[in-house]
């Protein structure tokens, strides 16, 4: 028999608090003991009606004592009334327990899914870097909801072991013999049904594995299906899909035969053993036909509750199968948390200094030796050829990137020391990609925070430029931009990034090739915005681009070759962006 699953149970039971596991447990005591009570009554009865009857010994006559004893006559109508009593509260209290078993089993699936999204959305940048997120939506929805259901599973289990428990006491009390015997059958009976158990949990593993890897996928492909429909690839998917259709539906099956072949087996089994105790009892025991007739009962009880116990386990190995898979996740995730902001508050009066910086993935140099400053309240561009480094240099500078050597500084003090949050919050940031959500122009602008009124968001549309487009749409800021954003134009889009990015008057507004969607004009109108923005507002700016238009508005150009600064470009805004403009610092020069 594999090894029992009590470390994988204590974990799924410690998800929501102890105490209300204890409590059911209790509950589920109480309601065998009450049973325990009932059939125990069932003892003088079966014995008065047997040949034996009139003057019952063994336990039986120790029973009617003890009734005695308490000045109750041990009359059938008592005996009845404690049987249907006894049976009447393990019901109530079964009830109750299971009552809180449902609570629990919610609470367990809520839990997990809060704290899979609060791991998810506290983990480093490069958590994500390299997860196929689209599997998080498998974890979220359904791994989720049968997480909960291994909490449901276990205390089923717990109340069918407190049952097998009561039943083999009450069997030991009539004889020791029947208290082994019955033991010994719920043995065989484990230890036959085991296997299914065992396939039970292997195919559940195996079914979440795979639907992890297909829902991850198509995930991931909806999201970029334009170019497969373009140029007519998507098609090809399918045969992968298919592929995992199929592992699923083999693991499926196969769970299917292992539950139902668990339930079948455990009535014949229960049948042989029935008619080999019977047999023994009867013909070599020489039982009273009373006590036989209690034997067979109890006997069915403890194998019955067995079966069910059996069942139950089964069904914790299916769902342990998600609740491991999304507590794995949620431990991986934790395992990238970002530090607790405990830094020193920034304060952004000077500017932003590079001081050598040096970045490495694995054995990869992505930057070496960076240095240069974006001064406070200044335009400065980091230009150079694809894959350079400049977006790496932004991701160190909003700390989503931990710089191998060197410093990132921040009016003077390095990014480790300071609150990360708030620095971010001071932060207004257009990636390359832009994401637009499935939702009103407002709400992709304000992104929900309710402290923004239209007010805002419309001086930040005019800032970004978009506010013509804007007010020729027929539902204005209530329009609802599509799938991310596919209702706009790439332009369009762009605006609207920008728009978000400066609804919080940040202090320093990051834009990373934020205008090549847009066609000269409105780029320049776009640049002059900026401007005019870092002129009034003192918002300090730093922008990644090929576009002249922006090395002309800058104040500083820093140019980055293979991950190293080639030169850094001290400019007078306005000049042509020719040779000469400015004072050009070499790579070494020790401006940071
Ligand atoms: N997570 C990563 N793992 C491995 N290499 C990476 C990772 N992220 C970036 N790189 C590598 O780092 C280098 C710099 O990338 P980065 O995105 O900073 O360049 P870039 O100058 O912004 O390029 P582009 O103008 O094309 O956006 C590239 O060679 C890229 O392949």
């Amino acid at each position: 028999m594999r090894k029992l699953p009590f470390a994988a149970l204590r974990r799924i039971v410690t998800v929501i608090p102890l105490n209300r596991t204890y409590m059911t447990l209790f509950c589920l005591v109480m309601a065998g003991a009450a049973e325990g009570f009932g059939v125990a009554s069932l003892l003088p009865l079966l014995s008065a009606i047997g040949p034996e009857g009139g003057s019952p010994k063994g336990i039986s006559g120790k029973i009617i004592t003890f009734v005695q004893g308490l000045g109750i006559a041990p009359t059938l109508g008592f005996f009845l009334l404690v049987l249907v009593g006894g049976m009447v509260l393990k019901a109530l209290l079964t009830l109750v327990a299971m009552h809180r078993v449902g609570r629990a089993t919610a609470d367990v699936a809520n839990k997990m899914r809060l704290d899979l999204i609060d791991s998810l959305l506290a983990a480093r940048w490069s958590y994500y870097v390299r997860q196929p997120v689209g599997r998080f939506s498998a974890a979220l929805s359904s791994e989720a909801s049968q997480a909960g259901e291994a909490y449901n599973a276990a205390a089923k289990f717990a109340a069918e072991m407190i049952q097998v428990l009561t039943y083999a006491a009450i069997a030991t009390l009539i004889s020791w013999r029947l208290g082994v015997l019955s033991l010994a059958i719920g043995l065989v009976m484990v230890l036959t049904l085991n296997r299914f158990v065992t396939i039970a949990k292997r195919t559940a593993r195996k079914q979440k594995r795979h639907i992890r890897t297909m829902v991850g996928g198509l995930v991931d492909l909806l999201v970029g299906i334009k170019p497969m429909k373009a140029m007519g690839r998507h098609a090809r998917f399918q045969t992968l899909f298919e592929r995992d259709a199929d592992r699923i539906r083999t693991a499926q099956r196969k769970q299917a035969y292992a539950r139902e072949a668990n339930k079948a087996l455990q009535e014949p089994i229960l049948a042989i053993c029935l008619a080999g105790v019977i047999y023994i009892a009867v013909g070599f025991w020489e039982m009273p036909p009373g006590q036989v007739l209690v034997m067979a009962l109890l006997l069915a009880r403890v194998v019955t509750s067995i079966g069910k116990a059996q069942q139950a386990l089964q069904a914790v190995r299916i769902a342990q199968a998600s609740f491991t898979a999304i507590a794995n996740t949620i431990d991986a995730a934790r395992a990238m948390r970002e530090p607790s902001p405990l830094g020193k508050t920034p304060t952004f009066d000077k500017g932003i200094t590079f001081r050598d910086v040096s970045f490495t993935i694995g054995d990869t140099p992505i930057l070496t030796g960076v240095s240069f400053e974006a001064p406070k309240g200044k335009v400065t561009t980091i230009t150079g050829p694809s894959g350079a480094g400049k977006t790496t240099a932004v991701d160190l500078l909003l700390g989503l990137h931990e710089r191998t050597s060197g410093d990132v500084l921040i009016d003077g003090v390095p990014l480790p020391e300071i609150d990360l949050a708030t620095w971010r919050k001071m932060t207004g940031y257009v990636p390359q990609e832009l994401i637009l959500f499935h939702d009103t122009l407002r709400a992709n602008i304000t992104l929900g925070q309710p402290e923004f009124d239209d007010d805002d968001v419309m001086r930040a549309l005019e800032q970004a430029g978009a506010s013509g487009f804007v007010a020729e749409l027929p539902e204005g800021l209530d329009t609802i931009v599509g799938e991310r954003g596919a209702r706009l134009s790439g332009g369009q889009r762009q605006r609207v990034s920008i728009a978000r990015a400066l609804v919080h008057r940040p202090q320093l507004l990051i834009l990373d090739e934020a205008t090549t969607a847009l066609d000269p004009e409105t780029e320049a109108n776009i640049v002059r915005n900026v401007l005019e923005l870092s002129r009034t507002t003192g918002v300090t700016v730093l922008a990644i681009s090929h576009q002249p238009a922006w090395e002309r508005a800058s104040d500083n150009v820093v140019r980055l070759s293979s991950g190293r600064v080639l030169s850094v470009e001290r400019r007078d805004p306005g000049a042509p962006a020719s040779a000469g403009a400015g004072p050009r610092l070499r790579a070494a020069d020790p401006l940071a």
